[in-house]
């Protein structure tokens, strides 16, 4: 029986909602004994739970605003959680933020080194899988140039490289295709395709229902900040319609 890639139990994250009140409301609060909160707090994520078996396909759903990237952020440890518990299983990678780890004054080729270095490849892995990371990116004579002069969809192609790379037990992906071009997302979809045949787990998130249709397995939906179905991705995306029409 396959092992429990991620397991999430009670997660809640908080941000603020509002942080400047008039000098009046902060007065009155002051005067008040300092009862309440100042900042005005929500909760993005709240009481969600779920576990993901290895292997498995899932696609986190909801309108926007419904808590997914911050989902997605714990899972990957960017963030967090104000509560609960979020334990992985294996080397986790993914797209997250494009090029989050990317130093803007540094050449692709600095950059796929840093990267690769802060995903947990040794200098070996990356001298190894140099080339292919360039050659996948398609990122060509622009290889030695620094990366603030990159096109966005030139930064996706490299960053995915990288990840992709990295040989991930677990795969985060967060609405990959929004900047890709055409031939760009076939390549990016065939090889997240390619990493589920290989018995990788995957987390998608996209808005694109078809694609995650054809991509995931099983599909996760959040509505404000909550998990209100968990089932396979056919009713799972079934009822996002259904809500979406409602709204
Ligand atoms: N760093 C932050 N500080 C304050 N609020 C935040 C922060 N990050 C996210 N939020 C808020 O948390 C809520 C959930 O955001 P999140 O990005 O997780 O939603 P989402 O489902 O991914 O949305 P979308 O489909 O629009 O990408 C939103 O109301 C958002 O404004």
């Amino acid at each position: 029986m396959a092992a429990d890639a991620i397991v999430a139990t009670g997660l809640r994250k908080r941000f603020v909602l509002r942080h400047t009140r008039s000098l009046k409301e902060a007065f009155v609060w002051f005067v008040r004994g300092r009862r309440g909160e100042l900042v005005q707090k929500f909760n993005a994520l709240d009481d969600v739970g779920f576990t993901v078996r290895t292997g498995e396909t899932v696609a986190l759903l909801g309108l926007n605003g419904s808590g997914k990237s911050t989902l997605l952020k714990l899972i990957s440890g960017v963030l967090q959680p104000d509560a609960g518990v979020i334990r992985t299983r294996g080397h986790l990678a993914g797209l997250i933020e494009v090029g989050a780890g990317f130093h803007h004054d540094l050449s692709g080729r600095e950059n796929v080194y840093l990267n690769g270095a802060i995903l947990g490849m040794s200098q070996q892995d990356i001298e190894e899988r140099f080339d292919s990371i360039i050659e996948f990116a398609e990122i060509g004579e622009f290889i030695d140039t620094e990366v603030k002069f990159y096109s966005s969809g030139m930064y996706l192609r490299l960053a995915f490289s990288i990840a992709v790379h990295t040989d991930p037990d677990i795969f985060l992906v967060d609405e990959i295709l929004a900047v890709g071009d055409e031939p760009f997302q076939r390549k990016c979809l065939a090889k997240i395709r390619e990493l589920a045949d290989a018995g990788k787990t995957l987390i998608v998130v996209s808005h694109d229902l078809d694609l995650v249709s054809s991509v995931c397995e099983r599909g996760i939906l959040l509505e404000n900040g909550r998990l209100v179905k968990d089932g396979d991705v056919a009713s799972v995306v079934a009822e996002l319609r259904q809500r979406a029409s409602d709204h």
